[in-house]
């Protein structure tokens, strides 16, 4: 059961109080040049594979220690155990919190309401590689009998984010179906696309947990209209339409045949759905032995989360790492930062995956928290960011513990660009933590020949105090099994942090409120009266954007 405790009312947190206040002044500088053993202590691998080094941070084996007894404290193992057993731990909709589940290639039974899960997750996997060999082969074919050549998947948010993040993730392995992906409910999106696109070779994926979403709901109707402009012919559509969903009877009002529906169930969070039906996109670019790898990595990372040891648990570091950073040090964000440009989209997964899981102010007693919960996430592939915010992560007045991700093979090995790349993954984190010193920019001066007294006004500018804090992840190869892995390690960090700061992480009621006020504000853009019923500032806008348009 998942216990409700404050977090600020444990023995842990008192004494990570007054350790914070003993320690605070300690740079990470210090901590090096006391322990020639400290990369080696403060690092961990996985598999082989991945390998998360933690030194850079303003933390001493003492830290670590309180934080584990925090987590202890605050019921992380119960915790992990009612999630893996299909517990309601989302109890502001009363569901089980399952996609363990659904990557669960162990096949271990799972029940919800005494209903073991996984035959349903399987079926469905079946499903999905039969489906996806028949459109991959040429096998399945469009409403003219040609094969099709464009995959297009309608959806937001969960539906969108990570299907996207993951087929740019894993380029390097996809076939040649063309993927396209549609979000916005901006007519734009919808339109470029479709320029690019052939009707009689082109897949829809409408993908849709509740299949209500405004969104996706709006572009699935304008890509059927733009399909059966050319095909004039209703039975076109089952043949360039099929459905991601939790929700059969909406799927069939929209007019797709319940035949080209691929179900996930309600203990599936939309932020987490990549490893569900939802990541149909994702087999039909890379073929279902690379998604079966993709959820194999994410299941082997499940069985570290269950068993490894509290000091050898690596979603469980990297979360009470942060955790310290968030509640006292008092850093409101942190950023994701992969050297690696397929993985452009990773930063702005997690900025769902984290920020509206752990976006939450009101605990598991449904009182207002008096602590710090969930951080900005943020970030961008290096070394972009380097030339574009890194100022201020190195000389701003800002803490901003950052992540860096790196793989040691590159996918494309041209000329001397991975060691170049690399070169900066590694110089980063190194000035980050140890700075440069007053003293060292002088001697950079007098060796170029310059004399101190010319100089002195330019040296404080010059000086970086170091002390930033840095985990560093280098990952051996980006392939499907180590993306999975690497993604099932920052949810369950997510979900440790959800514990301790004792708030539900599965719902999502703060996208609620925008929607309900959208709805109420679109009929009155249907006509051009002066609209009079909302605050100044409101009516303004509104009445401004109709006199405009
Ligand atoms: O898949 P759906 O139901 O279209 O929801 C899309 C998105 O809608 C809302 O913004 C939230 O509930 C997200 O968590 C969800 O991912």
């Amino acid at each position: 059961m998942l216990k409700t405790v404050n977090p600020t009312h444990t023995d842990a947190w008192k004494s990570l109080q007054t350790h914070f206040e003993d320690t605070k002044n300690t740079t990470i500088k210090s901590l090096f040049a006391s322990d020639p053993m400290r990369a080696e202590k403060f690092s961990l691998t996985f598999n082989e594979q991945i390998f998360v080094d933690y030194s850079k941070n303003r933390i001493t084996s003492d830290t670590l220690d309180k934080l584990q007894a925090l987590a202890k404290e605050c019921g992380l193992s119960a915790a992990i155990k009612s999630m893996f057993s299909g517990e309601k731990i989302n109890r502001t909709e009363d569901r089980a919190v399952l996609h363990v589940a659904l990557r669960n290639l162990s096949n271990t039974p799972i029940y919800v309401d005494g209903k073991n899960v996984m035959d349903d997750v399987n079926a469905v996997l079946a499903k999905m590689e039969s489906f996806s060999k028949r459109v991959i082969s040429g096998e399945w074919k469009g409403y003219t009998g040609k094969a099709i050549t464009d995959v297009v998947n309608i959806g937001i948010g969960g539906s969108d984010l990570g299907p996207f993040m993951v087929t740019e993730a894993l380029r390097p392995y996809k076939n040649h179906l063309n993927m396209h992906f549609v979000s916005n409910i901006d007519g734009t999106q919808m339109v470029e696309v479709l320029k690019t696109v052939n009707p009689e070779t082109t897949l829809f994926l409408v993908a849709s947990k509740t299949f209500t979403t405004q969104e996706t709901m709006t572009n699935a109707q304008s890509a059927r209209d733009w399909l059966l402009k050319s095909a004039n012919d209703d039975t076109a559509v089952a043949k360039h339409f099929v459905a991601l969903s939790t929700n059969t009877k909406e799927v069939a009002k929209f007019g797709i045949d319940t035949a080209n529906m691929f179900e996930f169930w309600d203990w599936v969070g939309g932020r987490y759905s990549l490893w569900s039906a939802i990541g149909l996109s994702i087999v039909l670019s890379i073929g279902f032995d690379n998604f079966k790898q993709l959820l194999a990595g994410a299941h082997d990372i499940d069985k570290h989360f269950n068993q490894a040891p509290a000091e050898q648990n690596i979603p469980l570091i990297l979360a009470l790492i942060n955790v310290w950073y968030n509640n006292f040090y008092g850093a409101e964000t942190e950023t994701i930062l992969p050297y690696d440009q397929y993985m452009h989209r990773f930063a702005a997964y997690f900025q769902q995956g984290n920020m509206e899981s752990n976006g939450k102010y009101i605990d598991r007693n449904g009182d207002r928290v008096t602590y710090s919960t969930g951080p900005v996430i943020w970030g961008e592939p290096g070394t972009n960011g380097q030339h574009a915010f890194y100022q201020l992560i190195h000389q701003g007045t800002k803490l901003i513990p950052c992540d860096f991700i790196a793989p040691a093979i590159s996918h494309n090995p041209l000329g001397d660009h991975h060691e170049k790349l690399l070169s900066n993954f590694f110089a980063q984190t190194q000035a980050l933590a140890f700075g440069k010193t007053k003293e060292e920019v002088e001697q950079e001066f007098i060796s170029a020949g310059k004399k101190l007294e010319d100089i002195t006004e330019i040296v404080p500018f010059k000086v970086f105090e170091g002390n930033r804090p840095t985990n560093s992840i280098l990952i051996k190869e980006m392939t499907p099994y180590t993306l999975g892995a690497l993604i099932a390690i920052y949810e369950h960090k997510i979900f440790t942090q959800g514990v301790i700061w004792n708030i539900f992480s599965f719902d999502q009621w703060g996208v609620e409120l925008g929607k309900q006020l959208a709805g109420r504000i679109l009929p009155e853009l249907e006509n051009n009266e002066d609209i009079t019923s909302h605050d100044s500032s409101t009516n303004g806008l509104i009445n401004l954007y109709k006199s405009w348009r």
